[in-house]
C-alpha cells in the first residue's frame, strides 16, 4: 500500500520536485502540498515579502510551522522547499518518514531554472550556477541523510524520474503522458479505485459513470468509491452493449440523461467499460454543454491499449463505423489490469491485435516481448494476492508500452493531419468487415484481418517480401486472431470507399513501403487491391 503513508520530496531548486510531486499525486491518489505555498498562507504574504519584512530566520519559522501542518494531514506528497534540512528541528520532524532525494547537477539544475525562477536565495546571483554549487555543498549530506530513496534527475523527464520512484516504492504501477491538445496522464496498475475516485473529485462536483450492462455490479462499486469522496451527485448510466452502444440514439439518451440530472460544466463524465464505451462516453463529454472532462477507465484490454488514450471519441452510423465523432482529451486515464480477468480469451486476442499493431508500426521490442509471452489465460496472472508474478509485471509492462507508442504520436499529431494515420494500421479494411457483418465481429479481430489485408497488398506491390507477411500470420494465430474473412470484393470495396483517409476518392492503405518505414499510401492499382483480398480469403464475385 503506497498511498498510506506522506511521501516527501527534497532536492536542490531546479530538481524537479514540484512537477514530479503532481504525477506522483496522480499516480497514487494522493493530495499534493508544496511547503513554499503553505508558508504563503501562513504567513499571509509571498516568500520574497517574508525575506524582505523579516528575514531568512521567519522564514524558516514559517516553514517548520509549514512542514508540521503539512504532515499532521492525510497522506499526501508534500514538495518541500530546498532549505527546509537546514534546520536540525526539520530533521528531526522528518526522522521515519519516507523522503526522497531528487538529486540534479547545478549545471541542470541552472538550466532548468532558467532566467525566471523567483527564488529569493537565488535572487541577484551573477551565476546560478556557482550559487547552485554552493548549495549543494552546504545541504546534499542532509539530502542524502534524510531521503530513504534517490533518484539522479540528470538527463530524465519528470515521467522518468516520477516512474522511478513509484518503481523503487514497488507501486506496481506505471504512468504515461499524453502530451497533445491537452496533457494528461494514463495510469496503468492494479486495484486503481481509491487513485480514481480521487482523480474524479479533483475534476468535478457531479459525476456520472458511463459503462456496459456486464458491469453494472463492479460500476456501482466505483460509484460508491467515488460517492465516498465527492461533495455533489454520483449516477450511473448504462448504455446498450459493445457496438450497439455506439449509435447516435445512444448519445441522444445520454445527453437526455445528462439533462434529467441537471449536470452543469462542474461534472465529470466517468467511461467505465470497452472502447464501445469510451468511444461513446468520450462523445457525450465532448458535447455536452460543448465539453465536460472525462476520465477513461477501459475495462477491456483493447480499451486500455487503445480506445481509451488517443482522444478519439466516435459513433457508427448506417454509412460505416466512426463516421460520427470529435477529437477530445481526456483528463486522465487509469488502466486497472485487475479488470481484464472476467475477459473471454477472445477479448484479450482482441485487445493484442492493437498491441501486436502497436509493434509493427513503431516499437518492434513489443514484437520481441509477444514472441515470448504466452497469454493462454490472463485470469491466472492476474489478482494474485501479494507479490506481482512475472507475468503480472511482463503484462503490465507490454500494456504500458502499447500505450506509450500511441501516446507519442497522438503527441505529435493529435488530430490526425499525417502521422497519426499509422495507428490506423489494417483498419481500412478492418472496418470494411464490421460494417458488413453489421458490427459483429470483435473489433479487435478485424483490425487483425485488417493487417493480413495490408501486408499481402504491400506484398503484392512489392513493397514487402512474402516471407513478412508469413510472420504476421503466424503471430496472429498464436494469440488465436483470424487471419481471413470470407466476404465479397464488391461490397468490401465499396464499405472501404467510406473510410476516412479516403482522399478524392482513393483508397489509402497504412502498410510497409519499401525501404520498411509503415506510413500510408494511395492505391488506385485495382488488380493489387484484388489480389490482396483473394489472398485473405475474399470471393471476387
Ligand atoms: N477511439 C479509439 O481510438 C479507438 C481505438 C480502438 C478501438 N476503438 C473502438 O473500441 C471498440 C472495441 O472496443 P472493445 O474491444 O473493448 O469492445 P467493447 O467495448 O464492445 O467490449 C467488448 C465486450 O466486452 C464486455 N466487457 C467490457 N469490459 C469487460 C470486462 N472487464 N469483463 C468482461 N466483459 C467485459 C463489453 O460489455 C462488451 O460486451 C470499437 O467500437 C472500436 O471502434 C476506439
Ligand atoms: O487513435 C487512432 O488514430 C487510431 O486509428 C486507433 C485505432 O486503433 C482505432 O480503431 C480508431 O478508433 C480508428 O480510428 P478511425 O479514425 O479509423 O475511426
Amino acid at each position: 500500500m503506497t498511498n498510506s503513508q506522506h511521501l516527501l520530496l527534497v532536492g536542490l531548486p531546479g530538481a524537479g520536485k514540484s512537477t514530479v510531486a503532481q504525477l506522483l499525486g496522480e499516480a497514487l491518489g494522493m493530495p499534493v502540498i508544496d511547503t513554499d505555498q503553505v508558508v504563503e498562507q501562513i504567513a499571509g504574504r509571498s516568500i520574497a515579502e517574508v525575506f524582505s519584512d523579516s528575514g531568512e530566520a521567519s522564514f524558516r519559522e514559517f516553514e517548520t510551522q509549514a512542514l508540521r501542518q503539512s504532515l499532521a494531514g492525510t497522506p499526501a506528497v508534500i514538495s518541500l522547499g530546498g532549505g527546509v534540512l537546514t534546520q536540525q528541528i526539520n530533521r528531526e520532524i522528518l526522522l521515519g518518514n519516507r523522503v526522497v532525494y531528487l538529486q540534479v547537477t547545478p549545471e541542470n539544475a541552472a538550466r532548468r531554472l532558467g532566467i525566471s525562477h523567483g527564488r529569493p536565495l537565488l535572487q541577484g546571483s551573477r551565476d546560478m550556477v556557482t550559487k547552485l554549487q554552493e548549495l549543494h555543498n552546504q545541504r546534499h549530506a542532509d539530502y542524502e541523510t534524510a531521503a530513504c530513496l534517490r533518484v539522479f534527475t540528470d538527463g530524465a523527464t519528470a515521467v522518468e524520474v516520477t516512474q522511478d520512484i513509484l518503481d523503487q516504492l514497488q507501486a506496481r504501477r506505471n504512468l504515461v503522458q499524453v502530451r497533445a491538445e491537452r496533457v494528461y496522464s494514463v495510469i496503468v496498475g492494479s486495484g486503481l479505485e481509491e487513485v480514481i475516485a480521487h482523480r474524479v473529485n479533483q475534476l468535478g462536483k457531479d459525476v456520472l459513470v458511463v459503462h456496459p450492462p456486464i458491469l453494472r455490479p463492479r460500476a456501482q462499486e466505483l460509484a460508491t468509491r467515488i460517492s465516498e469522496r465527492s461533495s455533489g451527485s454520483v449516477n450511473l448510466w448504462e448504455h446498450a452493449d459493445a457496438e450497439s452502444g455506439k449509435t447516435v440514439a445512444s448519445a441522444e439518451a445520454g445527453w437526455n440523461r445528462l439533462g434529467e440530472l441537471n449536470y452543469g460544466r462542474d461534472s465529470v463524465i466517468v467511461a467505465f467499460g470497452g472502447g464501445a464505451t469510451t468511444d461513446l462516453a468520450g462523445f457525450l463529454a465532448a458535447t455536452w454543454l460543448r465539453g465536460v472532462p472525462v476520465v477513461m477507465c477501459p475495462s477491456t484490454l483493447l480499451g486500455m491499449v487503445d480506445a481509451a488514450v488517443g482522444g478519439k471519441t466516435g459513433l457508427n452510423t448506417p454509412a460505416g463505423k466512426n463516421l460520427v465523432g470529435s477529437f477530445y482529451s481526456p483528463a486522465a486515464v487509469f488502466c486497472d489490469l485487475r479488470q481484464l480477468v472476467t475477459l473471454a480469451p477472445e477479448q484479450i486476442a482482441a485487445g493484442m491485435a492493437e498491441v501486436l499493431k502497436c509493434g509493427y508500426i513503431r516499437d518492434g521490442r513489443i514484437l520481441e516481448k509477444l514472441d515470448s509471452l504466452a497469454l493462454e489465460n490472463v485470469g491466472s496472472i492476474l489478482g494474485q494476492a501479494g507479490k506481482e508474478s512475472r507475468a503480472e509485471l511482463a503484462l503490465r509492462e507490454l500494456v504500458t508500452r502499447a500505450i506509450t507508442v500511441k501516446a507519442e504520436v497522438v503527441g505529435a499529431d493529435f488530430r490526425e493531419s499525417g502521422l497519426r494515420e499509422i495507428l490506423n494500421f489494417g483498419h481500412t479494411f478492418a472496418h470494411a468487415i464490421e460494417k458488413l457483418e453489421d458490427y459483429k465481429w470483435q473489433h479487435g479481430f478485424a483490425v487483425a484481418v485488417g493487417m493480413v489485408y495490408a501486408m499481402e497488398l504491400a506484398c503484392t506491390l512489392g513493397q514487402v517480401e512474402r516471407d513478412v507477411v508469413s510472420q504476421l500470420r503466424l503471430r496472429l494465430k498464436a494469440l488465436g486472431l483470424p487471419t481471413s474473412y470470407q466476404g465479397t470484393w464488391p461490397d468490401l470495396y465499396e464499405a472501404m470507399l467510406h473510410d476516412k483517409k479516403v482522399r478524392g476518392g482513393v483508397l489509402r492503405f497504412v502498410m510497409p513501403a519499401k525501404e520498411g518505414a509503415i506510413h500510408t499510401h494511395s492505391v488506385t492499382d485495382l488488380a493489387a487491391l484484388k489480389q490482396a483480398a483473394v489472398q485473405v480469403g475474399v470471393k471476387l464475385a
